[in-house]
């Protein structure tokens, strides 16, 4: 017989860590209900029938002491049911609570941080080493006073030492015997670890008749040592109560982990007959060089023309380049997803508009959807206040049942290629989920081993900060850009940086002959014209498009003959110094970025966070601001060749969505990536926490990485978010198949040194793509933890909306494939607003200024792009109001 579980959800994110640990050690998924998703009557009901054999209550943001922190939690550990329940850190303390015991602001707070612990040899700790050989990884700023504890409660463990960050070197063996809390050598650099003043701070308890336990430690972190031995305890524990022999332990569910190729893969969309769109494509080996790279091949097909006919200059490449919006601009609604760190991303990909599939897709929240959510949350009569009122509202909650109120309307607008709009009132997500269940492309084995990349055609765009509001959080501020931008992209080049290959792609309609033929035909063209291209280039004639961007740009002309000969125009890809004076004197002058929090109002907010901190609000909160100008917009292909050259990122984009001076253009240098899901269900997470600036001098530069990948509070930061995207990959992944391959590996780009982890899981057959972006947007990163409650937080500090920034760019495929980055170190470009969002996480080791200096310092790569452009020459960043 399977143990059955119901875990309790605190709105923590670290839940569906719990979650995937009791999946493990059960051979069954656990119930999750959120603390105020039933009545507890009906709880009550629900226990005394039988549904479950034991109950776990999450951590969680808060105190027990306020009623709608632990709402369900605490009301069943008042009830003193005859039921065994473990109390993990949250629901810990409300144990402790209900019983009588005081709650209490512990010495310190501690996040992300591992302690020895030595416990009194319970049965709730059996196998468990006691002292220097057991570290587990602690969040919490509030305790339970031993002092307090009334005479049914008896305390299980306790610290013995300090506390310090994972260490270096020990990143493979994850924590179980890894520290030696509280010895001298284990705290280093920033931050610094505490030598244990002697503290001993209760860390587990067990009720004296009750089968009740609690623990104030995470079991679940990925760095704490014995937590599946931990939760088997409870488990046997839980078989002695209801009277039944131990049994032995389920299969591993570790063979679900991607193994090779052929091991418990879900099905294949593409092999699916259902599939109603085919992929029409031409292999170009050996060309992408010959052709000027990715950089030559964009500018050169998407980059403009002299004679306006069309975003793409290759003549009839574009079924209708140029018509759309009446405008004259080039450049209108074109896409770029650039790797342009070869070594870091090996494909990229480039369109412009398309054919008759082609919609331009932007989406917008309802301008009152925060308070829409706060009323259907209030509605319910829940435990919750109206302060967290809005995690209720369009919840999330796969796994739970949880999370059936409707997500707020907004409206979504489908422009096609002629123009024509169509307007849908609806959440985006619904809608998507919608789209990507009516489109998806079949091809044969054969196309499929044939296509090495995975975006065969589908959607290209971003999602925006303030659709967190379909994700469980709230739209507390109304956006000036669009919640969400797309191009569904039927024609599409791919290039392979490593093979030196362009593929060209086109989707079709597998029922029509004519949707058909459109894609055959654009294919061979741009195919001709890439080989007319580059044959050009070889024969001497375009000698400009081995440059980076600011030479010359060059256009494709058909031929009576079909051959087309390559024709250098002069202001449209670049000019020449002389015409880009010129520009430049005729744009007003660039005026001082404005921070949308000054200075002042900056470390005020990193001393709000680090209250929020103290108070057990928030483990940590990544708070960020606003730089912007208004007035004097760099021409983006300038700005965007600017970047790519002097901060290449493996998740570079450029994004064009309309024309002219409406249009919204991102130029995006991101390091960092939020979730892609591949082929066969594989999902992986790179999350970056950890932030170092870069040295001109070798040695110094080398000694600022290595102080990095040692630091205290770097390390800390990162685990934080590793175990954060844990929680929200396992949320969609098979049970056991959530795994770290590498823990906080120190990556280097222009400017900064950064702190990246890898997070892998096994999607769930059966869990879609917005299953996925629903469990885990907005990126953890962004975010801080627990996500909905830090959320708020940044609610309440930042002035207004985060807009494109903090959301993620990328690709979503009709072959249930994405890839998408976190949009940060991106400039947007909007109307005559230009603006760059920059932050960084506060935690309770957090230096007011160091943090300022660091939300500047991610700014920097940017602001010297625009510096440039702006011509002030080299490295002069633009001038930033310090208010
Ligand atoms: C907030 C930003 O970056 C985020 C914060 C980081 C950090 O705190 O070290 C690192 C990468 C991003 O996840 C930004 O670049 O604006
Ligand atoms: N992780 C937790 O459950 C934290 C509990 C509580 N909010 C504290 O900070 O102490």
């Amino acid at each position: 017989m399977e143990l059955r579980t119901l875990l309790i959800d605190n709105y923590d994110s670290y839940t569906y860590n719990l979650f995937q640990l009791i999946a493990e050690v059960n051979g069954a998924l656990p119930t999750v209900l959120r603390n105020d998703e039933v009545s507890w009557p009906e709880l009550e009901r629900r226990i005394a029938g039988g549904e479950w054999h034991n109950i776990v209550i999450s951590p969680g943001p808060g105190t027990p002491e306020r009623e709608a922190d632990v709402g369900l939690s605490l009301a069943l550990l008042r009830a003193q049911p005859h039921i065994p329940v473990l109390g993990v850190c949250l629901g810990f303390q409300a144990l402790a609570l209900a019983h009588g015991g005081a709650i209490a602001h512990a010495p310190e707070p501690v996040h992300g941080r591992l302690s020895a612990i030595a416990h009194s040899g319970h049965a709730l700790f059996e196998g468990i080493p006691s002292g220097r050989r057991y570290a587990v990884v602690r969040y919490h700023s509030l305790l339970v006073e031993e002092g307090s504890l009334p005479p049914c409660l008896e305390p299980l463990a306790w610290t013995c030492g300090g506390h310090h960050a994972l260490q270096l070197g020990t990143d493979d063996d994850a924590a179980g015997d890894a520290s030696s809390g509280g010895s001298s050598s284990s705290s280093s650099s920033s931050g610094g670890g505490s030598p244990g003043r002697g503290e001993r701070l209760l860390m587990a308890l067990a009720h004296r008749t009750l089968p009740h336990y609690g623990v104030q430690f995470h079991p679940e972190s990925i760095a704490t040592g014995f937590g599946a031995a931990l939760l088997r305890n409870f488990a046997a524990l839980t078989w002695r109560f209801h009277g039944q022999p131990l049994p032995p332990l389920p299969p591993s569910l570790a063979s679900k982990l991607p193994g090779p190729p052929g091991s418990a893969m879900p099905p294949r969309p593409w092999e699916q007959p259902a599939g109603s769109l085919r992929v029409h494509h031409r292999h170009l080996p050996g060309l992408l060089a010959a052709a000027g790279g990715s950089e030559g091949l964009f500018w050169h097909l998407f980059g403009g023309s002299s004679r306006g006919s069309g975003n793409c200059t290759a003549e009839g490449c574009c079924s209708s380049g140029g018509r759309l919006g009446g405008s004259s601009d080039p450049q209108a609604d074109t896409f770029w997803l650039d790797s342009a760190t070869p070594d870091r991303g090996r494909f990229s990909f480039m369109g412009g508009r398309g054919g008759s599939l082609w919609r331009r897709v932007e989406y917008r929240l309802p301008p009152n959807a925060a308070d829409a959510a706060a009323a259907v949350a209030g509605s319910g009569g829940s435990l919750g206040g109206p302060q967290h009122a809005a995690a209720n509202g369009a919840a999330a909650h796969l796994g739970s049942g949880g999370g059936s109120s409707r997500p707020p309307q907004g409206t979504l607008v489908l422009t096609a290629a002629d123009g024509s709009e169509q307007r849908i009132t609806t959440d985006f997500f619904g809608w998507l989920q919608a789209l990507l269940a009516s489109h998806c492309c079949r091809v044969s084995p054969e196309d499929a081993a044939a296509l090495p990349f995975d975006f065969w055609g589908g959607l290209v765009g971003y999602l925006g900060y303030e659709l967190k509001a379909e994700c469980g959080g709230r739209a507390a501020h109304v956006s000036t850009t669009p919640d969400a931008a797309f191009f569904l992209a039927d024609q599409l080049l791919a290039v392979d940086h490593h093979t030196d290959s362009i593929y060209v792609l086109a989707l079709f309609e597998a029922d029509s002959t004519s949707s058909q033929q459109e894609a055959q035909q654009w294919v061979d063209r741009v195919a001709a014209r890439v080989q007319a291209l580059a044959a050009a280039r070889q024969a001497g004639g375009a000698g400009d498009a081995q440059a980076p961007a600011g030479a010359n740009g060059s256009v494709l002309q058909p031929q009576a003959n079909g051959v087309s000969r390559v024709q250098a125009v002069r202001g449209s890809a670049e000019q020449p110094p002389a015409t880009k004076q010129q520009q430049q004197a005729e744009r007003p002058p660039a005026g001082a970025f404005q921070l949308r929090e000054g200075r002042q109002r900056y470390l005020k907010n990193v001393a709000s966070c680090m209250q929020a901190l103290y108070d057990g609000e928030s483990y940590e909160v990544c708070l960020t601001t606003m730089l912007s100008r208004r007035g004097s917009v760099p021409p983006a292909q300038q700005l965007y060749g600017t970047l790519r050259r002097v901060n290449p990122a493996p998740y570079a984009a450029w994004l064009r969505f309309g024309a002219g001076s409406d249009a919204l253009q991102l130029c995006c240098c991101s390091p960092e990536r939020f979730l892609r899901g591949g082929r066969g269900g594989l999902l992986e997470a790179k999350p970056i926490k950890g932030t170092a600036p870069r040295s001109s001098d070798p040695e110094q530069d080398a000694r600022a990485a290595a102080e990095l990948a040692a630091s205290e509070k770097d390390r800390a930061e990162n685990l934080m978010i590793v175990d954060l995207l844990r929680n929200d990959l396992g949320r969609v992944c098979e049970p056991g198949s959530v795994h770290v391959p590498a823990l906080m590996h120190i990556e280097s780009y222009a400017t900064v040194h950064q702190m990246v982890s890898t997070v892998r899981g096994l999607r769930r057959p059966g869990a879609s793509i917005v299953d996925c972006l629903r469990a885990a947007f907005p990126g953890g990163s962004m975010t801080g933890a627990p996500k909905i409650r830090t959320m708020e937080i940044i609610d309440q500090l930042e002035q207004g909306p985060r807009g494109v920034y903090s959301g993620s760019l990328g690709f979503i495929s009709f072959n249930d494939t994405f890839d998408l980055n976190i949009v940060i170190r991106t400039a947007v470009l909007h109307g005559d607003t230009l603006s760059i969002g920059a932050g960084g996480a506060i935690v309770v080791q957090s230096d007011p200024e160091g943090e300022y200096e660091e939300m500047r310092l991610k700014a920097r790569a940017l602001l010297r792009a625009i510096g440039e452009c702006d011509g002030g020459g080299g490295a002069a960043p633009a001038a930033v109001d310090e208010g």
